[in-house]
């Protein structure tokens, strides 16, 4: 298929497009480096430096299909500055849209997130359970999947969004570059834990102890990126046209924030400090998935669930960087 990326330099969306390249799509990358990175992209493929609001420009009926990544991610951030991911996710994702209408590209594939679920009454959520999301970014992706839901129904597009736990971890193929997360500053936990490890930050900030959580830290359910780019593969052939599918991706394990670092402290063998710090505004308790639908329908079996093989593969590409 020929395949439009969006965000495909950032962490996930290039993990995706290696897989894709490998299994012989046609695939060009459009994305604004302003958190990506230009090398991720492999020889032979097309790096549109744009942003996804100008898509428009790039897109075309030759393509079968998009995926899109692009986004503003941290949950904190759009809490103190909601404007920059209403601007990027909503407006940038029906600029998309638009594009996608007008050149009628049959299928779509979307990141969405497990944020559009907010604080759960039951662990562990299913698709079909209450969304109400604690922060601005769970917003913007709610009704950017609700927007594509009635693109689906009104003008006949096959789309799949994905609802992403926490992702972690880092690409390690047989042969090539590695690629994990790359971001500039870091807010996620185990990148940060793992500068932490490594000397390179003096110590860790817990956000919040007085969780109603075993622990008191909030719980959070990891996937591998490697396991979580091969469910896109799956999805772009799930997609039927005028249905919009929605499917949660995590190993349906909760880990508190307390927990990470202990596995951060194994993996590593170093020590990790860590000082208690106030809640992090918008932070959900406890987001835990249960992946049965895409298990069943999307036939999705991650290869590799257990937390101490994800946070050892995000320090090897740690150390790889030195
Ligand atoms: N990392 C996670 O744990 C997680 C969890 C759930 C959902 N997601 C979603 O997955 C997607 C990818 O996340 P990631 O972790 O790879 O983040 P990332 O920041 O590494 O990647 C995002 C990419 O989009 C690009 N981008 C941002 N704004 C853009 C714009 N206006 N125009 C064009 N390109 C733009 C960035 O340069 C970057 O390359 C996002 O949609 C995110 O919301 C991530
Ligand atoms: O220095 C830090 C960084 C994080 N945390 C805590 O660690 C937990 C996980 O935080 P992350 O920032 O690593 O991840 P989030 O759960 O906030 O969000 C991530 O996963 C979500 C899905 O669950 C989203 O989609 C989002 O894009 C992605 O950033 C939170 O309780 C957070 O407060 C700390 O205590 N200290």
């Amino acid at each position: 298929m020929k395949l439009l990326v969006t965000g495909g330099a950032g962490y996930i969306g290039g993990v995706v497009v290696r897989l894709l390249v490998d299994a012989g799509h046609d695939v060009t990358v459009l994305d604004d480096l302003s958190t990506g990175h230009a090398d991720v992209v492999p020889d032979g493929v097309t790096l549109h430096e744009m942003s996804v609001h100008d898509v428009g420009s790039v897109l075309d009926s030759s393509f079968d299909g998009v995926l899109h990544f692009a986004a503003k991610i941290a949950a904190g951030e759009s809490v103190q500055f909601p404007e920059r991911h209403y601007h990027t996710n909503v407006i940038g994702s029906l600029a998309l849209l638009d594009a996608v209408r007008a050149a009628r590209v049959p299928r779509l594939v979307f990141s969405s997130t497990a944020a559009v679920y907010g604080n759960p009454q039951e662990v562990p959520i299913t698709e079909d359970a209450v969304k109400a999301p604690t922060n601005p970014y769970g917003w913007t992706k709610l009704s950017v999947d609700a927007a594509i839901g009635a693109e689906c129904t009104a003008h006949g597009l096959g789309a799949i969004s994905l609802r992403y736990f926490n992702v972690a971890g880092a690409y390690i193929p047989a042969a090539g570059d590695a690629l994990g997360e790359r971001h500039d500053p870091e807010t996620h936990l185990i990148p940060i834990a793992l500068d932490v490890a490594a000397g390179k930050r003096e110590k860790l900030q817990l956000f919040g102890d007085d969780y109603p959580t075993p622990d008191g830290t909030c719980v959070r359910d990891y996937i591998h990126v490697a396991d979580l780019a091969a469910a896109h593969l799956l999805a772009l052939d799930a997609v039927e046209p005028s249905r919009h599918k929605v499917y949660n991706l995590g190993n349906g394990n909760g880990f508190s924030n307390r927990q990470v670092v202990d596995v951060v402290r194994e993996v590593t063998g170093r020590t990790v400090p860590v000082e208690m710090a106030e809640r992090r505004a918008g932070d959900p308790a406890e987001l835990v998935a249960s992946s049965a639908r895409a298990a069943s329908e999307l036939g999705w079996v991650p290869q590799r669930p257990d937390l101490h093989s994800i946070v050892a593969d995000a320090w090897t590409f740690y150390q790889s960087r030195g």
